[in-house]
């Protein structure tokens, strides 16, 4: 099934969560697997799933976590592809592994930037990405935004007309890059209604686990962190399970305060948390 069909009854409440590292202990899978059986009892509208993200390296991870999910779960599953880390033919044979497996729908990236600023793969720009997997199969295409701006990108204006130019390749939904102040996405929603950007959009949501995980993410996307939440972070640094908490609350206040404003969608960034996941759910549940 494709997942844009979802919005047809608003708002979407969807979960992205990373598959363990190939070499995971036998604890550390135990974890992962009760964390994606509370995550699945949450029943979102879909799970996505990331390729290599936070530096790791699990390339069968991704493909077999989405299969598992659809399997086991009956819930439809979001394969992350970031392209810098394919070429055409390696593209071409891993969508036809999707397809066997019928996993319909793609999140089209172009990946973090290795160190060494040495692109390997065959795209460039996600947009490059997104005609390619257009031409080889059928697939719902989703494709990430930026309420912040990216952070190569020269002002916001440009940031808009890139994104645009991904949409018209054949994006069908997008989900933003995670941000902590809501003005700054009503302010993207804007930029994209005058861009004629007119497909669903989901807010991408993280909820603060650790403080140092926050900072890299922010840091590396040029995400703004304001003196609010600042304030929180620096007041409860010592004491996680309170970090833990306050992150929540943040993320339910942020979430609340979205679905007055009628927003297509939901997305968690869930870092593979269950506790954190499982509260926010239980927070919005009479408000979905
Ligand atoms: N859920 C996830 O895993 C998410 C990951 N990301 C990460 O964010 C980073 C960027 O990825 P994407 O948004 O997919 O990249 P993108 O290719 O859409 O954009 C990257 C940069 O290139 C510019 N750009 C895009 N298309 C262009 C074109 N046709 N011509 C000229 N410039 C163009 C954009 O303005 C932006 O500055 C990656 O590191 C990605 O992995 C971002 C959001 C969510
Ligand atoms: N630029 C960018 N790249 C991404 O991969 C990405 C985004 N932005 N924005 C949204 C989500 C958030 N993602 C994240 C964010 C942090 C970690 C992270 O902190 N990972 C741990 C390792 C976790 C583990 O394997 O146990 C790390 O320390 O790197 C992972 C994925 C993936 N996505």
């Amino acid at each position: 099934m494709k997942v844009v069909d979802c919005f047809e009854e608003r708002p979407v409440l969807s979960f992205e969560i990373f598959p363990p590292r190939a070499n995971a202990s036998e604890k550390a899978l135990d974890r992962f697997y009760n964390c994606l059986e509370t995550l699945a009892k949450l029943q979102p509208a879909y799970i996505s799933v990331t390729y290599g993200a936070g530096g790791g390296d699990n390339k069968s991870g991704t493909l077999d976590l989405c299969r598992y999910i659809k399997e086991k779960y009956d819930i439809e599953a979001v394969a992350h592809i970031p392209g810098i880390n394919f070429t055409h033919e390696s593209v071409k044979q891993y969508l036809d592994q999707l397809q066997a497996a019928h996993v319909d729908n793609i999140l089209a990236l172009r990946g973090d930037l290795p160190k060494d600023g040495v692109i390997k793969g065959d795209f460039k720009y996600a947009s490059d990405l997104v005609t390619e997997i257009k031409q080889l199969g059928d697939f719902n295409i989703i494709g990430a935004c930026y309420p912040d701006v990216h952070p190569e990108a020269k002002d916001s204006l440009t940031d808009i007309q890139n994104l645009k130019i991904k949409v018209d390749a054949g994006v069908s939904q997008l989900i933003t890059q995670l941000f902590f102040e809501n003005e700054h996405f009503y302010q993207f929603l804007d930029r994209c209604d005058l861009a004629n950007i007119k497909i669903p959009i989901q807010a991408g949501i993280m909820p603060v686990i650790n403080e140092r995980q926050i900072k890299r993410m922010a840091t590396m996307n040029g995400v703004g962190l304001p003196q609010k939440f600042l304030k929180m972070m620096a007041h409860y640094q010592d004491n996680p399970v309170a970090m833990r908490d306050a992150g929540t609350a943040y993320a339910v206040d942020q979430i609340v305060d979205l679905l007055s404003e009628g927003v297509d969608g939901v997305h968690l960034y869930t870092m593979d948390n269950p506790v954190v996941t499982q509260r926010i759910c239980s927070a919005i549940e009479t408000l979905i």
